[in-house]
């Protein structure tokens, strides 16, 4: 079993960003990343802390605005339509989840799609699930790179993503069927799921439930990729695959932490800067 090290690419993709952003900032042109918190789940604000370090340490402009849980929806959306015709920001983003009194949907589909790195609004799914991606959502975004990182060819490759949600298992499998693979998109109410997931070459685990995925759900040899992040009765964090149980079966497979966690942040970082990049040519 070889660990599919998610921590040491990103901060390696790190330091070439750098680079690029500096080659950009020479160009007259510096990155922007606004991002946006509503309420204070203490998960979101660690994330979005790291966000705003790292788009500062890449050489970003960035500033995190930080809302009450109780601003009406209009007035968040009002704040996105500035935000939008706000040229220094490229890129804008607002943390998931949002308080209950507000639409997800309505406030994804008024982030400019231009500037959604996210990738999260319905103009750009459409654009991926297309095959003509342009802003895409990090979290699979970063799997393909790491993917790519360790050599896995998955060209007639049977991949099964178990999770359906929009920012992981939807666009997930249209980016390895668009390189080739054959993709079954599984989920809770999935029948058979272990058998199933036994047939993969590479399964992608993004269900939210802890330790879910045991040795039986694993084919000897797999690529096995888990999103999960989940809190066991100690507090600890830990993945929706049984990591000590799984590990000696398959080929490759990611650590929780230290695996598909800081891609995402690198992910967003890197389109971020393409984004500011594309501003050159318009
Ligand atoms: N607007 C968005 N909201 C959310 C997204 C998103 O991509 N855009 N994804 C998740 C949260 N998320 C980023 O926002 C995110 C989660 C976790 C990590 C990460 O680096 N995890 C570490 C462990 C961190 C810890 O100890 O708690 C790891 O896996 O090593 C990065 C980004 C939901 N909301
Ligand atoms: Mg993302």
């Amino acid at each position: 079993m070889t660990l599919i090290d998610g921590k040491a690419l990103a901060d390696k993709m790190a330091v070439a960003l750098k680079d690029k952003v500096a080659d950009l900032v020479a160009k007259g042109v510096t990155p922007g990343l606004v991002v946006v918190l509503v309420g204070e789940n203490p998960a979101s604000q660690v994330y979005v802390r790291n966000k705003e370090r790292r788009a500062l340490a890449a050489g970003f402009k960035s500033e995190i605005i930080r809302l009450s849980d109780d601003i009406s929806e209009q007035d968040l959306l009002a704040l996105i339509d500035k935000l939008n015709h706000d040229e220094k920001w490229h890129g804008i983003l607002v943390q998931l989840p949002l308080p209950d009194h507000i639409s997800e949907e309505k406030v994804l589909l008024a982030i400019d799609p231009d500037k959604d790195v996210d990738g999260f609004h319905p103009t750009n799914m459409g654009l991926l699930w297309s095959g003509s991606p342009v802003m895409v959502p990090s979290t699979p975004a970063g799997i393909m790179v790491m993917l790519e990182e360790y050599g896995v060819d998955l060209t007639g490759k049977t991949a099964v993503v178990i999770g359906r949600s929009n920012i992981v298992g939807k666009p997930m499998a249209q980016m390895l069927l668009d390189k080739n693979a054959t993709v079954t998109i599984a989920h809770s109410r999935t029948k058979n799921l272990a058998a199933l997931a036994k047939t993969a070459d590479v399964l992608v685990v993004a269900i939210g439930r802890g330790n879910f995925v045991t040795a039986d759900f694993v084919k000897p040899g797999a690529v096995v990729i888990d999103v999960g992040m989940n809190r066991d009765e100690n507090g600890k964090l830990i993945g929706d695959v049984k990591f000590d149980e799984v590990e000696p079966i398959a080929s490759l497979i990611t650590p929780v932490p230290g695996g598909v966690g800081p891609m995402t942040i690198t992910m967003l970082m890197e389109q971020t800067y393409e984004t500011a990049n594309r501003s050159l040519d318009k």
